[in-house]
Parts: C-alpha cells; sequence; structure tokens
C-alpha cells in the first residue's frame, strides 16, 4: 500500500517508515516538560517520580482536564467535570483541614494555598464548606460520607487523610466522582506500635486501675497484682506496618509472638521470628491477642461470641486498630463470663463512646483513640499528608493514593508518551460513530515486542475510556474512576496484546481501537471484520494516526481531522489544501495512503482551525471526495 505525506507548506517528504520510533522514553527530568509539549491544549499529563524511601509504596498520576469545564450529567450526583488543572499562580486552591494538623504540615499546605481550619464541623457544616474547596483534610474524626463528595459538586480534587486508615471516607463515593484520596501509610507506625505495647503492659499490670484507686486515697496492693509477659503468647492479627512493630517489640520482652494475616508475606514473619498461623489456632492459642487489621466488611465485627469462644480462658486483648473489628456487645459478654479477662481498648465503634458499659468496666482500659499521637508521629504525618495533597493538587503523581491503581514508576515513566495517543484514539473513534448508535463493545489491541504478560495497560485503557466518553458525555474521566465510569456507561472494553516484530526497546508499537456493532459515519473507517478500526503509533515523541480502516495513513495527531475517501488522482492535495486556504484554515499535516492505484485512497488532513461549515461543504462537493469527515481532537 502506497503512501506518501505532505507538510504544510504542501511540500511532500518521504513517508515516515512505519517502524521508525523516536525513543519515546524520556528522562524523567525532562518528561514532564515533554508531556507539556506533546500535549494538545487540551490535555496535559503531569506526575512526580518519587524515589524517597517513605514513597516507595506505590506511584499515580492524575490527568488534567485543562480546559474542559461541562456542566454535571443528570445521571449521578457524584458524575460531575472537573477542572483539575493546576492553579495558575493567581488561583490558589483552597484546601479545608478539618481536625489538628501538626503546623510543619500547615505551613506546607499555606506555601501552595489557602488553607483553613475549622475544626469540629457537623456533617451539614461540612457539606455546606466542601463545594468551595479543592482538597480536604481529614484525621479519623471526620466522617467523608457519600453526601459530602456529592455536596462537593466536582470541585474536591484530593481528600488526605492524615493518618493510615480510611475506614472514615468513603472511597468508592470518591471514586466514583474521580475525587483522589491519599494518605499517610507510614508516618505514624512506630507511634500506634508503641501504644499497643504500652496498653498491652498497662493492662497486664493494671496501671490504671491502680493510677485511679490510689488517686482515690485507697491502697489496694492484692487487688491489682497483674500477670507476666515473658514467655506468654502473643497473637497479632494483621501483621502489616504495625503489626510487625508490635511483634518486634513484643518479642523483646519475651513474648512468643504468633500471627494471623492472610495477606503477609512469610518471609517477613521468618524476619522476625514469627510464626504465621490461621485465624483458628491464633484464637485457641494466644494469652493475649493484639489486633492491627483494618476496618473492611471482612473485618467487621470478626470478634464477635463465636470467635470469643474460641479462645482460651482468660485471655487478654489490645485494640489499636478500629473499634468495629470487634463486636462490643459480644466483648462485655465474653469480660462477664470470664473468658476475656482483660481488654485494653484505645478505639470504639463509635467516638467518642456514648454511654458504654464496655468503657465502664472494671477490666477494660481505655484512651481516646491516641495510637498515633506523639509530637513525632503527628509532625511526620502533617508533612507526608501535606505533600501529597500538594502533589495531587499540582498534577503530579502520589506514592500514597488508595484509591488508583499503583503503578511503579519505571512502568509510568515508559508509557507515558502513549498516553496521549491513546486518549486521541478513543476521542477519535467515538465521532466515527454513526449519531445514535450506542457503543458497548470495544477491543483494544496492543502491538509490543515485549511478553504480552508484561505489559501493564492499565493506564492505557483509562486514557481511552477519558477519550471514548469524554465527547459523547458530561463525564469527567480520569484514572481513578476510569474503569468506574466505563462499567457506568456499559462500555465493554477488552484487550489484546500482540507480540510485534519491532524493537523491544520499546513498550507498545501500536495501539489498534476498534468498536464493534455500530454503524460508521465514514465507511472507511470499517474494517474487513465490519468494525470501526483506527491505529495510532508514537513517532519522534508525536502520536501519530497510522490507519483506518484498512487503509494505512500517517497523521500527526495535532488540531483537527479531516478524513477524506477520494478517487485516487492527480491534483487532490491542491484541492482540499485551497479550499482551507480560502478559508484561513492552516494544514498542519497531510497524508494520504492509496487503497488500489488510481482508484481509491484515503486523505487524511490535520487542520489547526475548526473549519466552518460551508467550507466542509465545499470539500464534501470535490466531485472526486466520495465521503469525508471533520474529526475534533
Ligand atoms: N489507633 C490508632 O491511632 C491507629 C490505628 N491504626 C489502625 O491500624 C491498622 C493497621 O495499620 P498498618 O499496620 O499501618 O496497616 P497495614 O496495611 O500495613 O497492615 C494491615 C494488615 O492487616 C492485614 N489484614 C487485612 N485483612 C485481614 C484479616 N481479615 N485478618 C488479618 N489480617 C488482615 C493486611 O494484610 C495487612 O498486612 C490501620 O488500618 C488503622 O485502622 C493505625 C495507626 C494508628
Ligand atoms: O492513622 C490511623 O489509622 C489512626 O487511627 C490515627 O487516627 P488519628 O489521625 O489520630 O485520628
Amino acid at each position: 500500500m502506497a503512501m506518501a505525506s505532505a507538510s504544510a507548506k504542501g511540500v511532500f517528504s518521504s513517508p515516515l517508515p512505519s517502524s521508525s520510533f523516536s525513543n519515546p522514553s524520556p528522562k524523567s527530568s525532562s518528561l514532564l516538560s515533554f508531556l507539556r509539549n506533546t500535549a494538545s491544549t487540551t490535555t496535559a499529563i503531569s506526575f512526580k517520580l518519587s524515589h524517597s524511601p517513605s514513597h516507595s509504596r506505590c506511584h499515580f498520576f492524575t490527568v488534567n482536564n485543562v480546559l474542559k469545564t461541562v456542566a454535571p450529567t443528570e445521571n449521578s450526583d457524584l458524575n460531575h467535570s472537573q477542572d483539575l488543572s493546576p492553579p495558575s499562580p493567581n488561583q490558589r486552591s483552597t484546601i479545608l483541614v478539618s481536625e489538628k494538623l501538626g503546623e510543619a504540615g500547615l505551613e506546607l499546605l499555606r506555601s501552595f494555598g489557602d488553607v483553613e481550619c475549622l475544626y469540629d464541623l457537623s456533617p451539614d457544616e461540612l457539606c455546606s464548606k466542601i463545594s468551595s474547596c479543592d482538597a480536604l483534610i481529614v484525621r479519623s474524626g471526620t466522617k467523608v460520607t457519600r453526601q459530602v463528595f456529592e455536596a462537593a459538586k466536582g470541585r474536591l480534587k484530593v481528600v488526605g487523610r492524615a493518618g493510615v486508615g480510611i475506614d472514615n471516607v468513603d472511597l468508592q463515593a470518591a471514586t466514583e466522582s474521580g475525587c483522589l484520596v491519599v494518605n499517610a501509610p507510614t508516618a505514624n507506625t512506630v507511634a500506634a506500635a508503641e501504644h499497643g505495647i504500652a496498653l498491652l503492659a498497662a493492662m497486664a499490670r493494671n496501671v490504671a486501675q491502680a493510677d485511679a484507686s490510689v488517686k482515690a486515697g485507697k491502697w489496694q496492693r492484692s487487688k491489682y497484682v497483674g500477670v507476666s509477659l515473658v514467655g506468654k503468647t502473643l497473637a497479632v492479627m494483621g501483621f502489616g506496618k504495625v503489626g510487625s512493630e508490635v511483634a518486634r517489640r513484643a518479642k523483646g520482652l519475651g513474648m512468643h509472638v504468633i500471627a494471623h494475616d492472610p495477606y503477609a508475606p512469610t518471609d517477613r514473619a521468618r524476619a522476625l521470628g514469627v510464626e504465621l498461623v490461621s485465624f483458628n489456632q491464633a484464637m485457641e492459642t494466644a494469652d493475649f491477642v493484639s489486633l492491627h487489621m483494618p476496618l473492611t466488611p471482612t473485618t467487621s465485627k470478626v470478634f464477635n461470641d463465636e470467635t470469643f469462644a474460641k479462645m482460651k480462658k482468660g485471655v487478654r486483648i489490645v485494640n489499636v486498630a478500629r473499634g468495629g473489628v470487634i463486636d462490643e456487645d459480644a466483648l462485655l459478654r465474653a469480660l462477664e463470663s470470664g473468658i476475656v479477662a482483660q481488654a485494653a481498648l484505645d478505639v470504639f465503634t463509635e467516638e467518642p463512646p456514648k454511654e458504654s458499659k464496655l468503657v465502664q468496666h472494671e477490666n477494660v482500659t481505655v484512651t481516646p483513640h491516641l495510637g498515633a499521637s506523639t509530637k513525632e508521629a503527628q509532625a511526620c504525618v502533617a508533612i507526608e499528608i501535606a505533600e501529597a495533597v500538594v502533589g495531587a493538587l499540582k498534577g503530579e503523581l502520589s506514592a500514597t493514593a488508595v484509591n488508583a491503581p499503583m503503578v511503579p514508576p519505571e512502568v509510568l515513566s515508559e508509557l507515558s508518551p502513549y498516553f496521549l495517543v491513546a486518549e486521541k484514539l478513543g476521542r477519535l473513534a467515538v465521532q466515527l460513530v454513526a449519531g445514535g448508535s450506542g457503543i458497548r463493545d470495544v477491543r483494544v489491541i496492543y502491538r509490543s515486542a515485549r511478553n504480552p504478560d508484561v505489559l501493564d495497560t492499565r493506564l492505557l485503557r483509562a486514557m481511552i475510556t477519558k477519550g471514548i466518553v469524554e465527547p459523547i458525555s458530561a463525564s469527567f474521566v480520569n484514572l481513578v474512576n476510569a474503569d468506574f465510569t466505563a462499567k457506568q456507561k456499559g462500555l465493554r472494553i477488552i484487550e489484546e496484546r500482540i507480540v510485534a516484530d519491532s524493537s523491544p526497546e520499546f513498550p507498545v508499537d501500536s495501539i489498534q481501537v476498534q468498536i464493534s456493532n455500530v454503524d460508521s459515519k465514514f465507511k472507511s473507517a470499517v474494517s474487513n471484520n465490519g468494525d470501526i478500526s483506527i491505529e495510532g503509533k508514537v513517532k519522534f515523541g508525536i502520536p501519530h494516526l497510522t490507519c483506518v480502516g484498512s487503509s494505512a495513513v500517517d497523521v500527526s495527531l495535532e488540531g483537527n481531522l479531516i478524513l477524506c475517501r477520494q478517487v485516487d488522482q492527480p491534483g487532490m492535495i491542491g484541492q482540499v489544501g485551497n479550499i482551507l486556504a480560502e478559508n484561513n484554515v492552516n494544514v498542519s499535516f497531510m497524508s494520504v495512503g492509496r487503497t488500489v492505484r488510481r482508484k481509491k485512497a484515503i486523505m487524511a488532513i490535520g487542520v489547526d482551525e475548526e473549519p466552518d461549515k460551508e467550507t466542509l461543504k465545499r470539500i464534501g462537493e470535490v466531485p472526486a471526495i466520495e465521503e469525508f469527515v471533520f474529526l475534533k481532537l
């Protein structure tokens, strides 16, 4: 299939060989500017690669829809469009801090945006305030409910949880509204572990009860005889960051430590000399049980009547995780029956607990959710969350996002040049669908010289979804809500990876987007299998359209595009070029792909401006042009 390409000035240049790639993996230092340069005026993608140990968990990107601001859909209160562009210097972000945060973190936030600290807001007050906020920073005391996201009306871009547990944030609602949720997962680990150990020792030696007794003028030495820790078996339930640190410290106290965690790596346990056991084994053998799992639908009330019945009589329980993992009524019954000798609780189902018999029980030691409350931890948490929130507001990657896929930085760096081509292909494909036909089935074919199993396509899929969905709806799509939005719109995106005979140096050779079971407004975009089909590549860092239907073309995906099917005859480029020139429409790129010599050709014309209706009509009237379509990129 012959192909020629012409520059804007009408001078023919030799076609770019389809295998010719510039190195599309710029160095990370120039990545941001690279992306800005290649991004269209409507979209910029930016992110930061962080290599600091505290940010080593995972990396993400956010997509900035720079110019687009559209009205919310009628379908979902959460499906608002957002302008996620980094604010211009005189358009500062508004950051609401709803609970006490360390001064260093506040300083960092103030250097970036307008910070308002409003503590103890009622749910209604939070809802009425939130629509004027770009970011919200909370600790465990603020419930960020679906109502809050609805009330935000699409403005809220990021919720920062200054701590670990995100059970007080409705993640599903956040995701549906495309709002990123970030936390500070490492800064309070030691504080929480130390508090767990403090409660363990205080409980075993009746410190709180004895303290109250002495202060009440009593001297009850025999009443407060304790139990020793050394040689006792401690079951750590949830062997994550806090659980591991508790285990390490308990070993130092001479305890025999076992742990239960269905997801914990055995080598971590082995390294600490901790035996990983089943839930039942832990319950049946432990003298002390320390809880360190998150509150999720699976762990909710996992310590209930049935569980307590499995425990050794006289067991002692520490909870610095979440109150909701224990059925508090069942714990009270277990204390009264003597199955549980003592409990030490930092967290409660309802905080602060109201008229709780459990709290008042003489064998229960309580603290008001103090696990993370050390000066050191709070200083670090504040900085960790402020950095994450500012980064997210700038459109950078967040190492601590909790509702977006985890993508290692090296994968991100390699794939970033392909984001734009993926979005543009989605955008073009959807515009080729004839009005009225509902899109359901989308097939994306990635050709790559690499092993198909190692190609992580989630980000590319998100960008294709963005490209398909945004032109035809008021939805705003980013990495956070791409899969959810596709599902909500009834889009089935099937991905296929084909091993290509190209250079394995680059992660992707080409991306093909096919839409099945629809009519096309440009018949030539329909391939032999009846699907609308277009293919793109990255060439010299620029996204290119390389195939339309069954015809090869080569046009850079910048500005707007006119696709024509015409009789292959001399003078066609000139005729169409003249019509555009007469109407002051600048041609940026032209490419003609012939299917049959002197019979049929496909012409792709990149134009900077949008031609008016009359100009398009004149193109359609050129006798040799059989069909054409104007597509906005
Ligand atoms: N009281 C306080 O002030 C604080 C409380 N926390 C709580 O501690 C929890 C743990 O924090 P990190 O250790 O930093 O989190 P993490 O994510 O490092 O560890 C949690 C561990 O629990 C495990 N897990 C999940 N489901 C489980 C199940 N059904 N049974 C057993 N293990 C399960 C996970 O695999 C993970 O290893 C947080 O979710 C938070 O709720 C954390 C910090 C301070
Ligand atoms: O980090 C956590 O999960 C905590 O529970 C700490 O909560 P806080 O920030 O002290 O309200």
